[in-house]
């Protein structure tokens, strides 16, 4: 597939949004995520995020999201691909690790998952 971009607004089908800033010469790209949804039930607030996208004429990335509204922080990996459409589809999967206030509870502490944005 053609090498796609992550800069611009993005949406997945928990219509959760994201927006990616310029990526820096180095590959780096800042961003904000608003989440549609939570494990918490804290009320969601726009969070920052920040990562590096592949140059070399690949389009894998990786970013990660400091909750702003909630002690965890997700990190998320994929590829930028350009589908059969012609539209620019993020694959990405992602780690949600949440705070654990015991030690014995840290097992459960780490959801993953897997989700396709669009362009906005
Ligand atoms: C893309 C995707 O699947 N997700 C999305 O858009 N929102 C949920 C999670 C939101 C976590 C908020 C903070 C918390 O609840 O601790 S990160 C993975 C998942």
């Amino acid at each position: 597939a053609a090498k796609c971009s992550l800069t611009g607004q993005w949406k997945n089908d928990l219509g959760s949004n994201m927006t990616i800033s310029a990526i820096s010469e180095k590959g780096i790209f800042l961003g904000a995520y608003l989440t549609s949804v939570s494990a918490t039930n804290k009320t969601i607030l726009t969070s920052p995020l920040i990562g590096y996208q592949q140059l070399n004429g690949s389009s894998t990335f990786g970013f990660t999201v400091k909750w702003s509204f909630t002690s965890s922080i997700t990190v998320f990996t994929g590829q930028c691909f350009i589908d059969e459409t012609g539209q620019p589809t993020l694959q990405t999967a992602w780690l949600l690790r949440s705070e654990s206030g015991d030690i014995k509870d840290n097992w459960s502490q780490t959801r993953v998952g897997y989700n396709i944005f669009h362009k906005l």
